[in-house]
Order: C-alpha cells, then structure tokens, then sequence
C-alpha cells in the first residue's frame, strides 16, 4: 500500500513556532517585548493544546504581533537556520520520497512555502493560511475564508484532498492528532524533537523523538542506521549530571540512578541496556553480562575496573572504558593533605575540643619536611604525588612491580621490604588487582618502623584491617588514613568498621575521587569514549579490547564485526563482500589472542542480502551496521 506523509510546520519541520520569532523581530526594541512574546507564546500553546478556538489564538496574536510585509524576508532567514536537526540530516528521504509529502500547518504560506521547497515540497503541497496586508504593506489579518485559519481545520483540508494509501500525520500538537481521531488519517506520530506536549504524546500511535525514529519504524531511507533514542543507557552510583546531558543532548534515552545495584537487581535492570555507566562499587559480574541482551559498553566513570569481569565482557563483545586520569589529582590532593593531618595529630587535637578540651601539646607532631615517604604502586597517581610531596620537602621513595621510571629524587627501592623500612609515612596507590589482596598484612606491618603512618587510598582489600588494628592498638604505628574498606555499602547509610575510635586514624568513605571537578572531568571523558564507540566504532583506550581509531566514514557504510580470533574468519568475512560484489572503501582491522574487530566501510549501495550472512557466520560475536 502507498503511504502519504503529512507534516506539521511550527516546532515539527522548524525547532520554533514561527509566529514567535516573527514577534522577536516586530516587536525589537520595544519596553514591553518580553512581556508580549510571553503573552503570544501562552496564547500559541492554548492554541495547539485546543484550549482556545484556533481562530482566537490566531487572531489575538496577530493583534499583538504589529507585523509587516519587510518583517517576512529576516523571518525566512531564520527559520532556515532553524529546521529541526534530524530533519536537516535526513534530505534523502526528503528527495526520495518528494511526491508522498504534504504540509498541512495552520501556520503561514508566506513563510512555509519557501523554506520547505528547499526539502523539496513544492508550493501545492504546503497547506496553510495566507495573510492579509493593507496598502501600507501592514499585517491586519488572514484569509478567514481558508478551513485552516477555523477551529480543527486540519481535518477538513485534509478530507478535501482526499488522499490514497495509508496516511501517517506527523505532528508535535493535538491540531495534528485530530486528523487520526477523526478517522482520515491512519496514523498519528507525536514528534517531540522540539516540544513535547502531553496531550499529543498521549494520544499517538508511536512517538518519535526525532525523524530518525520516524523513519525507521517505517523503514524509510535515513541517514542514521539506528535512531539513538533507541539506545539505551543506564547510569549508577551518581555520576555527574553533565554525563546526564551530553548523552541525552547526543540523542540517546538516559536513566540515571543514584546507587549502586545489587547483582539479583542488575541482572533484572540490564536488559535491553545498550549502556551501563558504573562507578567502583557495581559489580558486573558473568551472570549479569550474560543477562545482558543488548549490552555494547560498560563505562566505568572511575579508574578502577576490576569490578567487571574484563574477560567476560571481552568474549561477549562489550567494550569497557573507563577515566584513568581524571580523578588522578584529587586523590593525590587527599594524600598531601592526609599526610599533614597525620604527622601534626591534628584529628586527636580536634576531637578533644569537639569534646570540650583543651590541649595544647607539640608531642607527636612533626614537620612533613625531610621526612621519608614510601609510595607503594608508582603509576599515575604514585608519579603525580611523588612530585608534589618532594616540592613539600620530603625525600620520596618508591616501589612498583614494574619498571618505572624516577621522578625528580624519587630513590626506587627494589623490595617492599626496603620501602617499608625506610619510610616515615607508607602510602597504597597499587592498582585494584586481586592479586593485591592483603597485600598489607601482619608481617609487612612488622617491617614498618614504629611509629609510622599508612595511608590506603587504593582498594580496601589490599590491607588486612585486623592485622592494621593490631599494629595501632599496639603503638606499632601512629597512625592511619583510610577511605576504602573490604566490604563497602551500595549506598549512603550506616557503616561498621574495625577502624571505628582509634586515636589518630583518619577514615572517609571512598571520597579519594570525589570531587566536583574529577567528578565533572570524568563525565566528559567517559561520555566521550562511549559516543565514539556507538557513533563511529572507535574503540580507543577500551580496557579489554583492541583499540582501534577509526577515520570518520565518509558517504559509506560501515561494518563493525567483532569475532572469535581463530584461524580463517578473515578469510571468510572477505569471502562473503567478495561474492555480494561489495565495493570496499576501507578495511581496518585490530585483534587480540582471543577477540579480531574488522570495521569495514562500503559504497553505500549493496545488497542488504549481505548482512544476514556476515551475521551468521561462524564465530561471530556482534555485528553492527553504521551510517
Ligand atoms: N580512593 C579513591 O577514590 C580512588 C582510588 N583509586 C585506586 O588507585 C589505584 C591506582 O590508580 P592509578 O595510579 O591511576 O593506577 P596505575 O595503574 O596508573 O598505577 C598502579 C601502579 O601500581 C603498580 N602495582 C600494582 N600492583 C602492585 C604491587 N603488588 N606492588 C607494587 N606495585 C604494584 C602498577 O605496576 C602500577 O604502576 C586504582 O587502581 C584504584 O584502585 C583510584 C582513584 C580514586
Ligand atoms: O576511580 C576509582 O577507581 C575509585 O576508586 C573512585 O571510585 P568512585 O568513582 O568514587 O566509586
């Protein structure tokens, strides 16, 4: 059956209701124009909402407007700088399908006709009202003799044309829905690109969010291969609103949560989740990613990702980014700090008043400067500290499974050993490997010098608390900061440890990373890997993944395979375009032992045929198909 498409004008095929922006042009100038553009918009959505007559609302705000025949030209000038953005970008179904668009808008022709034949809907098939001019070239009014300038006048013109086929209105306003209630069109589709109003919403037979859906339910020709707000993204444990919004400003639908979840929970939640934002404490575990019917990408918004299961996800084809330098500065902040506190007894001092005492006293409190700090895991943060506390004086000392290289004076030592028995203050910055686990313990508490400090900002397994409260109840050490625990809470709330009223022990709840500006650094940097990911396949600083950085694709399409790496899939990947005469424009390719990612980029025209049986050939993990 043929299908004809009925468009709306203001706030569908334009981002604004062109009435208004003619007011911020007339009314330029003038004391009162706020006041009036207020009243003219309020006045419009009574309009569409079907509120008011449509004939009042028209003839109200054209009272207001005061506009002129010279008004119109800067008029058009503006609402083409204001078509709706997947409008713009989606001209080929505009072209392909020239003949089966109308524009039925109870807007002007004098502004609709010029900038939708550019979409190239000529002159006849734009309805709308006309207006009418005095000999001084004013705006008095509007031809009341047209159906559209009356009350559900959409309804009428579109009866009159009488058209063949089904008929899908495509609308942001109850104007619109009506024509489908009143039985001429088929159906309705609420758009809400630009304005999503209620009453529209809750009365169509699907709601598009931007042409792209509209399209591809009605598998048209369009210039995104899968609309974006069909993506969906999860986001836990609070991250900072602006990941929120560059996602959701991108196009995708976006949940956020302010806690972590429990596995039994996730497992329930991650279906069709396309993305799942984590901080340290969600676990994504193998029961999860197997209930992970959708899943692409796990975006842990933290450094850590040892609470994903990496391999896992690898084998499944999701890729996992995370932030490894945002946070970095605002834990070697907290150390600084933490070290100062330490050596000072500023948390007994501060107790006691808070208790009511006084007492002033020099005893255990010591300068920073020229004392011995132990950096255990000299990475980025252990590097970044280093230089900041040999600026503060202290002679610094280092060591690090790996090779790493020295900064400044920073001495290596070649064993824990060696560090623990030179440093006046030990600090934790290994990564989150379950390897480290109580790393710290009885003995490695015995080769500190007595009357040392720990500080742990890395992962609460690493230390074996009851061994560390042995060490300070028994005046081995002086004191300790810790901010991670073995076992930490999903949520705010109540929380036991061992650590609670000893003297001296600094403990805070997993803040190493949180600050507002980590916080606000991370929600780019994540965001960023994730949309380059979906948007373009590049799978640059994955975690568990070949990184690849991919050229933009230009006019073609683009293949993403993910497979098993065993001998021959190449092979017979190639086989398959080959014996569809695929024209290959580029072909990139970026493998691991165990997992091979091929991006292909094709002519854009080829047999669709193709991509059922890439999909099935064997060893395949995931396949995408971008434009
Ligand atoms: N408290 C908090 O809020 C935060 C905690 N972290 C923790 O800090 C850790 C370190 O972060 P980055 O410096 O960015 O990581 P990184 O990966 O750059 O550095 C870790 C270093 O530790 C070394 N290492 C690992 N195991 C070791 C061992 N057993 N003995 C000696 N060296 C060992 C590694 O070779 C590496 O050089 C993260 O993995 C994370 O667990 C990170 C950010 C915030
Ligand atoms: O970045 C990390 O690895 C951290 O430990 C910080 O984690 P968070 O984002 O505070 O859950």
């Amino acid at each position: 059956m043929s299908r004809k498409f009925v468009f709306d004008f203001d706030s569908t095929l334009t981002r604004v209701e062109a009435l208004d922006v003619l007011a911020e042009i007339t009314l330029e100038g003038r004391e009162d124009r706020d006041a009036i553009i207020r009243e003219i918009q309020q006045i419009t959505n009574l309009g569409i909402d079907g509120d008011i007559s449509f004939t009042e609302s028209l003839e109200r705000r054209i009272r207001l407007l005061g506009a002129h025949r010279k008004d119109l030209e800067p008029l058009i000038g503006m609402l083409r700088e204001k078509i709706s953005k997947s409008i713009a970008t989606n001209r080929e179904f505009f072209e392909k399908f020239a003949d089966d668009i109308y524009v039925i808008s109870c807007g002007f022709k004098e502004f609709i006709d010029p900038i939708v034949r550019e979409y190239n809907i000529p002159e006849e098939r734009v309805f709308a009202n006309t207006f009418e001019f005095d000999e001084q070239g004013r705006i008095t009014g509007f031809d009341t003799a047209n159906v559209l300038a009356s009350h559900n006048g959409k309804i009428e013109c579109l009866r009159a044309l009488d058209l063949e086929g089904e008929v899908q209105v495509i609308g942001d306003g109850y104007s619109d829905y009506v024509m489908r209630e009143a039985g001429i069109a088929h159906k309705f589709f609420a758009y809400t690109e630009n304005v999503h109003r209620e009453k529209a919403a809750r009365n169509a037979d699907h709601i598009a969010p931007n042409l792209d859906e509209f399209l591809f339910v009605n598998d048209l020709p369009r210039n995104l291969s899968y609309p974006k707000n069909r993506i969906k993204i999860l986001l836990l444990e609070n991250v900072h609103p602006a990941a929120f919004k560059n996602l959701s400003e991108d196009g995708f639908s976006v949940e956020l949560v302010k806690h972590s979840l429990p596995e039994e929970e996730l497992i329930e939640k991650i279906k069709g989740v396309h993305v799942l934002g984590i901080r340290s404490k969600t676990r994504v575990t193998k029961k999860v990613l197997d209930a992970a019917d959708k899943l692409l990408i796990v975006g842990a918004f933290c450094i850590g990702t040892t609470q994903i299961e990496l391999e896992y996800a690898r084998q499944k084809g999701v890729v996992v980014f995370n932030a490894p330098y945002s946070n970095t500065r605002s834990v070697v902040e907290l150390a600084i700090g933490e070290i100062i506190v330490l050596m000072r007894s500023i948390f007994p001092r501060s107790t006691e008043i808070h208790n009511g005492e006084w007492h002033k006293t020099a005893a255990n409190a010591r300068e920073i400067r020229g004392k011995n700090l132990g950096i255990v895991g000299y990475g980025n943060i252990g590097k970044q500290l280093s230089v900041l506390a040999e600026a503060m004086g202290m002679r610094v000392y280092y060591y690090d499974v790996n090779e790493q290289l020295a900064l400044g004076n920073a001495v290596k030592c070649d064993t824990l050993e060696d560090l623990l028995g030179v440093s006046d203050v030990v600090t934790l910055h290994i990564d989150d490997n379950p390897a480290n686990r109580n790393f710290i313990g009885e003995r490695e508490l015995a080769q500190m010098r007595t009357g040392a400090y720990l500080i742990n900002l890395s992962r609460g397994f690493v230390v074996d608390i009851p061994a560390l409260v042995g060490a300070l109840k028994s005046g081995k050490l002086a004191g300790a900061a810790i901010d991670v625990y073995p076992e930490e809470p999903a949520s705010n709330g109540p929380f036991e440890t061992e650590l609670r009223n000893l003297d001296n022990v600094i403990l805070t709840p997993h803040i190493g990373g949180s600050t507002e500006e980590a916080q606000r650094d991370i929600a780019d940097f994540v965001p960023n890997k994730i949309m380059d990911y979906i948007n373009s396949g590049s799978t640059v600083d994955a975690v568990n993944f070949p990184n690849i950085r991919l050229p933009k694709q230009q006019n073609a399409h683009r293949f993403l395979h993910i497979h098993k790496n065993v001998p021959g899939i190449m092979a017979h990947i190639n086989k398959v375009l080959a014996s569809y005469d695929m024209n290959i424009i580029g072909q990139y390719l970026s493998t691991d032992p165990e997992v091979g990612y091929v991006i292909t980029d094709l002519d854009k025209e080829y047999n669709k045929a193709v991509i059922k049986e890439l999909k099935a050939i064997e060893h395949t993990i995931k396949f995408r198909v971008l434009y």
